[in-house]
């Protein structure tokens, strides 16, 4: 098939035939060879885990050894994280629906560990990671491993969250073109080792167009695409007011979130750029769509009622489920 890396949105009905032929389109995306193998399933650049007898993946409560990996996940295509167990179960739902599949209940799949949720849905699984990049680095190389394991083929992972938006009607869904650091870099820092390692936090560009193609449909809420803050913290790391400690003013606060509007920041969570970091180091094709709660320009607290905020949070389910759909209705003609 002749390479044509620079369509995007006319032609979506052959978008998945041409990811599969195309092996320049993850390294436009991501600058890297994406590090996979020849069957599309992930390969894990860590030579110490062949030394292992068995892996035991302590956060989802499952192990090499005592379960069949392949059998139980092997059929997974998309990972779909967020942060609470609550929406993570009502993804599973929804998308049960969506594609007509029935739901078994939903046992919690990680149940031994009580720690995430992960539930699986024929060939879609959702899994809670809790609030900010630690909680959330931890269940997603977990996922990244059993994936690995269970030979899963070419999946692809999203993160459905909420955030604090900038400059954006409340509702408004965003989807991250990439993340930006407390310190304002394009990259995840973590120390290692007593040094810190950066890795670049840049979204896959065509992932991101073609969510926004699908959400550009949906009439009742805007969505935009830009880069996302992804703080170490709610209430100071997010320049917020209202937090127990706060020793600037709300000038400096204001100035702040101009400084991010300038570059191209349109909101604000605690995950996306070990998300994006990660998610392109394992080779995994991934985007953070989240639902704005509060303009940050004008306040602080997130004050829609339960009802409300129930209801944006299926925002970027409704995005998903949608590409979701659209994919198995392009390969089997549905
Ligand atoms: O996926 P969620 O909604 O948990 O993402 C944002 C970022 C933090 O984890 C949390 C803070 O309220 O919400
Ligand atoms: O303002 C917000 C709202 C949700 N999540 C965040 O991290 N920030």
């Amino acid at each position: 098939m002749a390479c044509d890396c620079d369509y995007i949105l006319p032609r979506m009905d052959d978008w998945e035939e041409h990811y599969q032929n195309c092996s320049t389109i993850w390294i436009k995306d991501h600058g890297i060879e994406a590090p996979k193998n020849s069957d599309g399933s992930l390969q894990l650049r860590n030579r110490h885990l062949s030394t292992l007898q068995r892996d035991v993946l302590y956060h989802l409560g499952l192990d090499t050894e005592n379960y069949d990996l392949p059998a139980m996940f092997g059929d997974v295509k998309f990972v779909c994280i967020g942060g609470t167990k609550h929406r993570m179960k009502e993804f599973a739902k929804y998308i049960a629906k969506v594609l007509n599949i029935p739901d078994d209940g939903l046992p919690n799949l990680t149940k031994r560990s009580h720690r995430y949720a992960m539930y699986k849905v024929g060939p879609i699984l959702s899994a809670s990671h809790g609030i900010g990049i630690p909680s959330m680095t931890v269940l997603l190389q977990e996922v990244i491993k059993l994936l690995s394991y269970a030979k899963a083929k070419d999946p692809i992972i999203f993160r459905i969250g909420t955030s604090g938006g900038l400059n954006i009607l409340p509702g408004s869904v965003v989807i991250s073109s990439f993340g930006l650091n407390g310190t304002l870099k394009k990259s995840y820092d973590i120390p290692v080792m007593g040094k810190i390692m950066e890795i670049p936090s840049i979204f896959d560009k065509r992932l991101n167009q073609e969510l926004l193609y699908i959400a550009s449909e949906e009439k009742r809420f805007s969505t935009f695409s830009g880069g996302t803050l992804a703080a170490d913290d709610f209430y100071q790391g997010q320049a917020r007011l209202d937090g127990p400690f706060c020793n600037y003013t709300e000038s400096d606060k204001l100035s702040f979130l101009s400084v991010l509007v300038g570059l191209g920041v349109k909101n604000i969570e605690m995950e996306a750029t070990a998300f994006a970091a990660l998610t392109r180091e394992a080779g995994l094709r991934s985007a953070d769509v989240c639902v704005t709660l509060v303009n940050r320009l004008e306040q602080d607290q997130v004050t829609p009622s339960k009802s409300v905020l129930l209801e944006w949070q299926q925002r970027p389910m409704l995005i998903i489920g949608k590409y979701i759909s659209k994919y198995y209705e392009t390969r089997y003609k549905l």
